[in-house]
């Protein structure tokens, strides 16, 4: 094989109670990663959404970080050329930076026929949320890699859990930005036991939620979080007035990631009166989409 082509879905971490934790890959929207042998060395090349934001120097693009690492770890003597399309706004909250960590880890193992693992891809593809966020969260590519709804239960050594779910979403990307980093350091370094106990509880209540299919449960649990919310709602203008304007339409809301983007379990038929409010308080764009299945190939030849 010289070529491969794979889409990299976004995806949103965290999902309230989960902080680095939880994660669910969405069905769009998506990066396009393309990745080819070539004579030496790696070259990157970016176009779409926020190009102009990311860097192409190899130690400072997520892929290309990912991709030097399996050079180096499988010794490979041929060179590759990455190129990004970006479907996914950087800085939005919806792993952007991870969609391309996540894309070339699998395009790498495909490409050069490694037998790589989905928890070892996951390892990879972590050491570019490093470049972007400062730690190799894996609560973004997890859910890129392996589809659905993971759950990191161990960072050393990695350990990720997955539940295969299939229920609508929405989000909103407000048009504000925040970058994973400095959301991270708003937050508290410890938090009091009670604000554990609250948020250990809504977790459990949203993984029991989705082995009983109950998608009440999940948006109720999902809007639970006392930790990190309080911090990152600040960040986003807006969102409180949102939260409050769409209570009765949707079963729960939250901030994706580390945000702005917003994700929104939307009760039936609510769909037009949800995008209503947003619309009047954001004007943004707004995905009505569902949880979707992770990395697809698209060409290999
Ligand atoms: N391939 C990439 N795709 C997206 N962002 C990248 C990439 N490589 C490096 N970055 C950097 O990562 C940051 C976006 O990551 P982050 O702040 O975590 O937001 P997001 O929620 O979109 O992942 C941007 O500052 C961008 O410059
Ligand atoms: N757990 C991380 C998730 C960051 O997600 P992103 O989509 O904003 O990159 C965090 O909250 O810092």
């Amino acid at each position: 094989m010289e070529k491969i082509k794979v889409i990299s879905p976004a995806t949103s971490a965290n999902l309230g109670p989960g902080y680095d934790i939880f994660g669910l890959a969405l069905s769009e929207p998506y990066d396009t990663i393309t990745l080819s042998r070539s004579g030496g060395g790696i070259s990157i090349s970016v176009k779409g959404e926020g190009a102009n934001k990311i860097p192409t120097d190899v130690d400072k693009n997520t892929a290309g970080v990912v991709v030097r690492e399996i050079i180096k770890d499988f010794n490979i003597k041929e060179g590759v050329k990455i190129e990004i399309e970006k479907g996914i706004r950087p800085g939005s909250g919806l792993g952007s930076s991870a969609a391309s960590s996540a894309g070339a880890a699998f395009a790498m193992n495909e490409l050069f026929n490694l037998n790589l693992s989905k928890l070892e891809l996951v390892k990879y593809a972590s050491l570019g949320e490093s470049i972007s966020a400062g730690f190799p969260h894996a609560d973004n590519v997890a859910p890129a890699i392996y589809g659905g709804f993971t759950m990191v239960v161990n960072y050393n050594p990695l350990e990720v859990l997955h539940i295969p779910v299939d229920f609508e979403v929405v989000v909103a990307l407000p048009d504000i930005e925040v970058s994973t980093k400095k959301a991270r350091e708003i937050l508290p370094d410890s938090i009091s036991l009670r604000s554990m106990v609250n948020n250990v509880g809504k977790a459990c209540g949203m993984i029991y939620s989705l082995f009983k299919k109950d998608v009440e449960l999940f948006g109720r649990c999902m809007m639970g979080d006392s930790v990190v919310e309080p911090y990152r709602s600040q960040l986003i203008p807006g969102y409180l007035e949102v939260k409050e304007k769409i209570k009765d339409l949707v079963y729960g809301i939250t901030i994706s990631g580390s945000g702005p983007g917003v994700i929104i379990i939307p009760k039936e038929g609510k769909i037009s009166r949800i995008k209503e409010v947003l619309d009047e308080v954001w004007a943004c764009p707004v995905y009505h989409t569902k949880v979707g299945t992770g990395i697809q190939i698209l060409e290999r030849n």
